[in-house]
């Protein structure tokens, strides 16, 4: 294999400290934004593995986000030669790994996200998970500032544990704290920032080598670098709670009004400024403050015809069509290497990805029995339990993202525009409410969208999204009226096309084969999508009646029982109220991309798609806009 050396920096003596410690070091590395700690993690593994000599296998390599796990995988990709191997893994697919082997006879697919950590928190203290592959010898973290609660514990328990035959390297940045939906409680927030840095300081002591990284390397231009100088005034806040929400609201105006100071990009609404972002050649990044807004200026880029990304959270994964392809090509239960590549040259791989790569990251959830080969009934299984490695699950990267700002951590674009955030405001004191935001988590967060970008940074005009809002017991943003009850439309996530049969069986009466090779030949991610209803009668008293996806005229696919039961609630006034009218049409989705989907081999068959059990579906998202009166041509039945 020809090693990938490119665009090498010269290291900072501080830097080259972290790189050359040796593998049982504890290192704790801290750093403002921008100051190379993911480059620098990159470039320790590499010493890890040729000068330590540790085996990738050895290494455990955590990271929050499936953004920063693709961002780190490319990284390796691109630059360390040794640390090719390496598998990073989120905390939570790393958790549900190690349930798999310690308890292989539990469902773990009925824990939730949280409980599942939880349960990996209770293997490691009992020690079910001692010898074998899951002691590393070297663990490395990349931002430990976002650790809080139940993945703290966690990794508090996976150090403490294995601490006397391994060294480990976290790497994080106070100012850069940001939870997401992790915490939701400003009091919990505020206690658990910090945490896990004390903890480390105090459990390792002495034998903790702390270093931190001075420079920024990301910013090239004086505007990208503006936020910088308050990272350090985030990190030291007050420890009083009222003194540090002062002095958090004043950072969070410095650095609003500093963002206002530079130039204003516009509006969605204006042609120039859509023209501008379709026909950049670099790399740009809309980040909003809400996930409202980043459906709202989707959708304007959408019927502006700008191809863009919507960056899913990092919980969303789906598998690329490859994989359901593969399984569909072949019908035996083990590939050796030669037969997987020699597969691989008919299937809709992504550009630019090596077979090598992907055998690689296939093995690590399906490696055979016999030597150098792939368990095709274990990749059936970790397609059907979402357990494929990150690295093939992570969305394509396109050169215009519209994230939250949440979901931008850890991310570099060399253009950033942030929607104009609002001023901190503390609430009335008549209506006698708490904050309703927590300022120190406002200014983290603006001070995280800042320092994202490489070249230039700019205000974008917020979009009209008073209409924009979230529904707590669906937990879907949805668009209202101007009364209390309107219901205009609905987000659209990962889980609403049904996934229990291959499309065109349920309801549609298609030829499920065909249907297949339209999807893979004729769906393109970021076309338009709509739903039609079916018909008017409900599945069940707590569900909607079915709707078809259609794309170009043809329909694709139906929605899913999650999809009809969030339908319905949404609709429905009170919990005893019945709801008259369903929409005949739902508008302004995209598809996000075809995936692949695992299920029953007795679906395929009755479907004539073969016994493999696996078959390609459209994944759908965007912010759907109800049609309740639809006349002849505007209902496209296909
Ligand atoms: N010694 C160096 N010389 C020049 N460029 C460097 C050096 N170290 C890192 N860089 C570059 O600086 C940029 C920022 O690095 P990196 O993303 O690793 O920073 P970070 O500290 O992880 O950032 P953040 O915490 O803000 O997400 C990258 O483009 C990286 O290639």
């Amino acid at each position: 294999m020809t090693p990938l050396l490119s665009s090498e920096h010269r290291l900072t003596p501080e830097q080259q400290a972290v790189v050359d410690q040796p593998w049982d070091a504890r290192v704790l590395v801290t750093a403002g934004a921008g100051a190379g700690k993911t480059y620098t993690l990159v470039r320790r593994l590499d010493v890890l593995v040729e000068r330590e000599e540790l085996e990738a296998g050895e290494i455990l390599v955590l990271s929050f986000s499936r953004a920063a796990v693709r961002e780190l995988t490319e990284r390796i990709e691109r630059h360390a030669v040794a640390a090719q191997r390496i598998r990073v893994q989120t905390f939570d697919g790393w958790a549900s790994a190690l349930l798999h082997r310690a308890y292989p006879d539990v469902d773990w697919g009925t824990y939730s996200f949280d409980g599942r950590i939880e349960a990996a928190t209770e293997a490691l203290d009992k020690g079910a998970v001692e010898g074998g592959e899951y002691v590393p010898a070297h663990v490395m973290i990349d931002e430990v500032q976002d650790l809080i609660g139940v993945r703290r514990e966690m990794v508090e328990a996976l150090l403490d544990r294995f601490q006397e035959n391994s060294g480990f390297t976290v790497v994080g940045d106070s100012a850069q704290s940001v939870y997401g939906f992790q915490v939701s409680d400003p009091d919990q927030r505020a206690e658990e920032t910090d945490r896990f840095l004390e903890w480390v300081r105090a459990t390792f002591g002495e034998d903790l080598v702390e270093i931190h990284l001075g420079d920024n390397f990301r910013a090239r231009s004086d505007t990208a670098r503006m936020a910088l100088p308050h990272g350090s005034e985030l990190q030291h806040l007050p420890r009083d709670r009222t003194a540090a929400r002062g002095e958090a609201e004043r950072i969070h105006g410095d650095l609003r009004a500093l963002l206002l100071s530079t130039p204003n990009f516009g509006s969605l609404d204006d042609p120039f400024v859509l023209a501008a972002l379709r026909d950049s050649p670099d790399s740009t990044a809309i980040l909003t403050r809400d996930n409202g807004q980043a459906l709202s200026l989707s959708g304007t880029l959408a019927t502006a015809g700008v191809p863009h990304t919507l960056q899913r959270s990092a919980r969303e994964r789906s598998a690329p069509v490859w994989i359901a392809e593969l399984l569909a090509s072949t019908g035996t239960t083990a590939l050796t290497r030669e037969r997987f590549e020699d597969l691989l040259v008919g299937l809709p791989v992504p550009v630019g990805s090596a077979p090598e790569a992907l055998w690689r990251s296939v093995r690590k959830v399906a490696r055979g029995r016999g030597r150098g080969t792939l368990d095709v009934v274990a990749l059936h299984r970790a397609l059907a339990e979402g357990g494929l490695p990150d690295e093939l699950t992570a969305a394509q990267p396109s050169s215009l993202v519209v994230s939250t700002m949440h979901r931008a951590k850890g991310l570099e674009f060399d253009r950033v525009l942030i929607v104009e955030p609002r001023v901190l405001k503390e609430p009335a004191p008549v209506r006698k409410k708490k904050y309703d935001y927590d300022p120190s988590a406002e200014a983290r967060l603006l001070y995280v969208a800042m320092t994202r970008a490489r070249d230039d940074l700019y205000v974008l005009d917020a979009p009209p999204s008073w209409l924009v809002r979230k529904d707590k017991r669906v937990d879907r943003w949805y668009l209202g009226g101007r009364s209390t009850w309107a219901r205009n439309g609905i987000e659209l996530i990962g889980a609403d096309v049904s996934h229990e049969q291959p499309p065109g069986t349920e309801g549609l009466r298609q030829n499920a084969e065909e249907l297949r090779r339209h999807l893979m030949a004729d769906v393109h991610a970021g076309v338009e999508a709509e739903l039609v209803l079916l018909h008017g009668i409900p599945v069940a008293a707590d569900q909607s009646p079915p709707y078809a996806v259609v794309v170009g005229g043809r329909r694709i696919a139906v929605v899913s029982e999650r999809f009809r039961t969030d339908l319905h609630r949404l609709l429905r006034r009170t919990s005893h109220s019945e709801v008259d009218r369903w929409p005949p049409l739902i508008t302004g989705l995209r598809v996000e991309c075809v995936e692949s989907v695992a299920g029953s081999p007795a679906a395929t068959e009755a479907a004539g798609l073969g016994t493999h059990g696996a078959w390609v579906a459209p994944r759908l998202c965007g912010l759907g806009r109800f049609h309740w009166y639809t006349d002849g041509p505007e209902v496209n039945t296909g």
